[in-house]
């Protein structure tokens, strides 16, 4: 079986044209304008192409972008202070803190000192209790472009063997209730499972987010799975820069139903998610009635 390419740059380019037709109604039927802020604490190159494209993209779409970059030695009062004033600034919809933050920051105390409503995120313990009791909750950027990508190729989930490669709280995890919540039978596999390959034959959709290249290979992967590959690691082959996912593309594709490819895949899905969560947020924050089809 040769597997389809699930595009998760064109899937993103639809998803950014429907933010943007409800930034527009927002501003003319409502007139209030969307705004996003993003918080960079000290200078990780990877981190600052993340948050110049999540500024641009940000504007594109028509919403406010207010970027905030602090110095590497910043105080976690300077932090939380700074969170206190996005919290209370009504322009302000969503605040996300880019991770990871150096290491004499507590991002867990960083992160729940975000207003629970205005946390696009959706790390704080407020979302992640509302999402593990299916309840309505902001809902993180990557497991939920993984979502939207696998009900589109898929219609409904239901019953299907899910198996989780990761068990991280931005991305295992929230992946994980995500998929329950669509009535996947779910397995949540880590560094310590006995047997990966023979877990990882049992499913049907294969969601790989464990941060190391090309780790799964074909031969893990059930005929005509679905896999979507999280991961994005920066390698040096033959003296070249590239980026490559958790799965190893070639080997799975050729057994897969479908797959996710890196780059193209879920990292344009998961900015396209902030930015819905952003409208989100928004309209929850003024009363309004939320947009269809942009959350879970
Ligand atoms: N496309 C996107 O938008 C995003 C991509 N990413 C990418 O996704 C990947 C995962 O990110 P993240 O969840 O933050 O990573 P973490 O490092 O936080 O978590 C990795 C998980 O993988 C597990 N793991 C590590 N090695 C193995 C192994 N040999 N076998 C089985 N499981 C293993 C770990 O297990 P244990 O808990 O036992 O240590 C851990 O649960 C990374 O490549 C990251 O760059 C991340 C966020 C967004
Ligand atoms: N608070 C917080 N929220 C996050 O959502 C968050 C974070 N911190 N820290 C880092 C990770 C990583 N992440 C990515 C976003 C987009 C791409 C993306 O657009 N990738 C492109 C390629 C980009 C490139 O070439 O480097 C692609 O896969 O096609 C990747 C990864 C969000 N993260």
């Amino acid at each position: 079986m040769t597997a389809e390419i699930i595009d998760g740059k064109a899937f993103a380019a639809k998803v950014r044209e429907k933010v943007a037709g409800h930034v527009d109604r927002l501003k003319d039927e409502h007139g209030i304008t969307p705004g996003l802020a993003v918080v960079l604490v000290g200078e990780d190159p990877a981190s600052q192409v993340y948050v110049r494209s999540k500024g641009k993209q940000t504007v594109e779409v028509g919403m406010n972008s207010y970027e905030h970059k602090l110095e590497a030695d910043t105080s976690e009062e300077d932090l939380l202070a700074l969170i206190d004033q996005l919290n209370n600034d009504k322009d302000v919809h969503g605040i996300l803190v880019q991770l990871p933050l150096p290491d004499h920051l507590d991002s867990d105390l960083v992160i729940n000192s975000i207003d629970p409503a205005k946390d696009v995120d959706g790390f704080h313990i407020s979302n992640v209790g509302l999402l593990g009791t299916g309840q309505k909750s902001m809902v993180p950027c990557t497991p939920l472009g993984c979502l939207m990508m696998l009900r589109e190729h898929h219609g409904s989930l239901s019953g299907m063997d899910a198996v989780v490669v990761g068990r991280s709280n931005i991305v295992g995890k929230p992946m994980a209730q995500l998929l329950l919540g669509d009535s996947c039978t779910v397995t949540i596999a880590h560094s310590r499972t006995k047997d990966l390959p023979e877990v990882v034959r049992r499913a049907d959709i294969v969601v790989a987010a464990v941060g190391r290249p090309e780790m799964v290979p074909g031969d893990w992967i059930k005929e005509g799975a679905t896999v979507i590959d999280v991961g994005i690691n920066r390698v040096e082959r033959d003296g070249k820069n590239k980026l490559v996912g958790d799965a190893d593309y070639e080997s799975c594709a050729a057994r897969a139903g479908a797959i996710t490819p890196v780059p193209g895949g879920v990292g344009p899905m998961t900015i396209a998610c902030l930015l819905a969560n952003t409208v989100t947020a928004c309209c929850r924050a003024n009363g309004l009635s939320e947009p269809e089809g942009l959350t879970a």
